[in-house]
């Protein structure tokens, strides 16, 4: 079955100090839009370049899970890591994820401009970075995933369907 890791990246949201919503958005908005039978595997950690990249090298190498998405983490504030925990995991970038979800981003906020997000691949798993905003879960998602399932059938990952009312799924004939 396919396994699918959902990654928050948060300080508070890891200390419990506010409820891990992006997280939850992801999770949700799959369970919608993913036909195919998948099981999560959800992870929250401090924002960091160590924590965040282990915690993708045990979903990658330990936990094989076939896609990752990530919440958080990708600012210009000094905490916000992620993109560098992603340049020591990944082994191919994939710069037209970030470039599609900055762009659709920008349609509602211009700050969507200070976000590294990124995407890449590790083996059989496609990793793709979401900004720590719950709002901007469903904006990314929906903009983007239409290329999953044919990028995972690509890198060997699990396939998957979508639901063609909430994801149009495309694989070139
Ligand atoms: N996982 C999450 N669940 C709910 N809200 C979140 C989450 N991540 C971020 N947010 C919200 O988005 C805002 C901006 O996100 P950002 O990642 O910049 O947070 P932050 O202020 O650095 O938080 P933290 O200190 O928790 O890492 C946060 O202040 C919070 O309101
Ligand atoms: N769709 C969308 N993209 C967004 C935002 C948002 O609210 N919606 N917030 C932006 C802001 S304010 C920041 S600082 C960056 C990075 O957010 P992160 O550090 O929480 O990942 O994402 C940007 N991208």
């Amino acid at each position: 079955m396919v396994r699918i890791g959902i990654l928050t990246i948060s300080d508070r949201a890891s200390r419990g100090e506010y409820e891990d919503l992006s997280g939850t958005a992801i999770e949700a908005w799959l369970k919608r839009a993913v036909t195919t039978e998948w099981k999560p595997v959800r992870r929250i950690v401090p924002d960091g370049i160590e924590t965040v990249r282990d915690a993708l090298l045990a979903l990658c190498d330990e936990e094989r899970v076939d896609l990752v998405l990530t919440t958080g983490g990708t600012g210009p504030a000094p905490r916000d890591l992620t993109p560098e925990a992603m340049c020591m995991v990944i082994e191919r970038e994939l710069p037209g994820f970030g470039e599609l979800m900055r762009r659709v981003s920008l349609e509602s906020v211009p700050t969507a401009i200070l976000s590294g997000q990124m995407a890449g691949t590790r083996g059989h798993t496609l990793i793709i970075n979401l900004p720590g905003k719950p709002a901007s879960i469903d904006v990314c998602l929906n903009a983007v995933f239409p290329a999953v399932p044919y990028c995972l059938d690509l890198i060997g990952a699990g396939r998957i369907e979508t639901d063609p009312r909430l994801c149009k799924t495309f694989r070139p004939a």
